[in-house]
């Protein structure tokens, strides 16, 4: 079971996902706190309504001071928009979900729907979605889970957008499972840099 602390810029989505799973038990992890770096994100409301600890912080040192009072095996960035650092001893335990098949359309300025309108400007009959480890730079540690979707030439970025996200929410848990059944030096040793 993963003691998990969720990070968030936006809606929630994510997290909803996070807590329907939990719930039905099938993914064994427990939210031990949420943090957003957006005081009045909407993640941080759904947070709340659910009954976890809840908290603004607004860089890398704040959030690590709140995660300090917390037991955390793993980190979720779960649309959080900004370069994370983690604590040096969970440095090899934050996983993020990007909605692309990585390495292509990620890195800086590839986030939320920037993502979709460049695959759509790309005209591509493919797209996804990547649960990777995070390491110092966006979108280039350990993959752990990637799903795909097939885009219809009359796709719109939200057509395409709504697509991957139903993908991200298999994919997410799936990761997050396969890290608590082989750990996450599996990962990190999986591919030779
Ligand atoms: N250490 C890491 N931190 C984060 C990673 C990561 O891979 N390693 N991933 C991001 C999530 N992400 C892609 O999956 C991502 C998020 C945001 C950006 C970006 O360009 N952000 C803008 C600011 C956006 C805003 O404030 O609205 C920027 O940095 O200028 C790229 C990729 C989460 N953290
Ligand atoms: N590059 C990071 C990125 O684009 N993350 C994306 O933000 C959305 C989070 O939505 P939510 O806030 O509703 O969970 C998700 O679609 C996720 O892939």
């Amino acid at each position: 079971m993963q003691k998990m602390a969720v990070l968030l810029s936006g809606s929630g989505r994510t997290l909803d996902n996070f807590h329907e799973r939990i719930q039905d038990g099938t993914l064994r992890a427990e939210i031990q706190v949420v943090v957003s770096n957006v005081a009045d994100a909407l993640g941080l409301e759904k947070a709340r309504k659910y009954g976890y600890p809840a908290f603004h912080a607004p860089d890398n040192e704040a959030i690590n001071e709140i995660l300090a009072r917390y037991d955390i095996d793993l980190i979720a960035l779960a649309g959080y928009l900004k370069l994370y650092i983690p604590p040096d001893h969970l440095r090899k335990n934050v996983l993020n979900i990007h909605p692309s098949l990585i390495p292509s359309f990620c890195g800086d300025g590839y986030y939320g729907h920037h993502v979709h309108e460049a695959v759509k400007a790309r005209g591509c009959k493919v797209s996804g979605c990547t649960v990777h480890f995070a390491n110092e730079v966006y979108d280039e540690g350990p993959i752990v889970v990637q799903k795909c979707v097939s885009l219809d030439d009359d796709d719109t970025p939200d057509d395409i957008a709504a697509k991957v996200f139903a993908r991200e929410c298999e994919a997410f848990p799936e990761a997050i499972n396969l890290v608590d059944e082989k750990g996450v030096d599996y990962f990190w040793n999986r591919v030779k840099a």
